[in-house]
């Protein structure tokens, strides 16, 4: 695959803080990367440096072959950013922040008017445009910035812990929405501290540790201890704390159990041990939407007898 993205040996600093120590991270067209590493690690500023907001100390950053020190303004067209805290204003509806940022982009009349109608229906949001921002729920809000990101088309999108504020089904509807962007063939970069949405939505993960790449794959292999297999499901009902904890100690023999909203995970050293934790967690009455192991085909739809032997 060809690098849409490249960063070759790239180091960033603060003042005498080196925040990015040598990096070299390629992503290709159709492809999505997760950027995980622990606070302080240099995701922020990997992403500033993707986004030729912030110039390397040294190295070189390339978008569709596009160097971004030879032609700031030609690297700039090919990258669009959804910023940590978003770029959204509040008092402005979804259609005005748009327009906002076409016209930063150079777009005007007719033009600018059919590229907010389009950005608005691509993150489907064309029934909310005359909606302040300010009103919108935080998902919402989110779909603004990815579509203030993309008025220009961008074949390289780059956010910044964008799922970080959502509530865990606005999550999975906004991961949902990255991966139809990877299938039209943008190549995505994007920071997390949440290791599960890496299995469901990334292609790779990079992870950095002080500002230097310290593994790099698929997130499978990554992440998980070898030999252990996962299961991810969703809840249709919150699991109440008191259940969650008397769960989690009846499976600890087969299966470790982690709920974070409505999302369950469970993890096992063989499959037979994941299949007999699933079981027991169906007999305790926990009404699931569906399930998917990220190394397996994908989602099924939960039921006892398709796992359980
Ligand atoms: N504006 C700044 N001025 C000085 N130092 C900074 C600045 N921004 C980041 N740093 C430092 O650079 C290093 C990398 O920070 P960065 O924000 O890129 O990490 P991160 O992995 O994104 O962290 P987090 O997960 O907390 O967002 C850290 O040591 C941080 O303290």
């Amino acid at each position: 695959m060809t690098a849409a993205l490249r960063l070759q040996a790239v180091r960033a600093r603060y003042g005498d803080r080196v925040a990015v120590a040598g990096l070299t991270l390629d992503v290709a067209a159709g492809e999505v990367v997760a950027l995980i590493g622990p606070n302080g690690s240099g995701k922020s500023t990997t992403l500033a440096l993707a986004a030729g907001v912030m110039t390397p100390a040294s190295g070189t950053v390339t978008a569709c072959g596009i160097d971004r020190a030879a032609d700031p303004h030609g690297y700039a067209a090919k990258v669009g950013l959804v910023p940590q805290d978003g770029a959204t204003y509040d008092e402005l509806t979804a259609a005005q922040n748009l327009a906002f940022f076409g016209r930063l982009y150079g777009l005007g009349g007719r033009e600018l008017r059919r590229r907010v109608a389009r950005g608005l229906s691509r993150v489907g949001l064309s029934e909310r445009a005359h909606d302040r921002v300010g009103t919108l729920s935080g998902g919402l809000r989110q779909r603004v910035n990815l579509a203030a990101a993309l008025l220009h088309d961008p074949p390289i999108l780059l956010l910044d812990e964008p799922t970080a504020a959502l509530d865990p089904a606005s999550r999975d509807a906004f991961l949902a929405g990255l991966t139809r962007l990877r299938d039209d063939g943008h190549a995505i970069l994007f920071t997390t501290h949440h290791t599960d949405e890496t299995e469901l939505a990334a292609d790779r993960v990079a992870v950095l540790g002080a500002g230097r790449l310290v593994a790099c794959g698929r997130p499978g292999d990554v992440l998980r201890p070898r030999g252990r297999e996962v299961l991810y499901a969703r809840l249709r009902m919150p699991v109440p704390r008191f259940l969650e904890k008397g769960l989690r100690r009846e499976l600890a023999p087969l299966a470790e159990l982690e709920v974070t909203g409505n999302r369950l995970r469970l993890s096992a050293d063989t499959p037979e041990n994941l299949g007999r934790a699933l079981a027991r967690v169906l007999a305790e009455g926990l009404d699931l939407d569906g399930y998917r192991s990220p190394g397996g085909a994908g989602a099924r739809a939960a039921s006892s007898e398709k796992v359980v032997r």
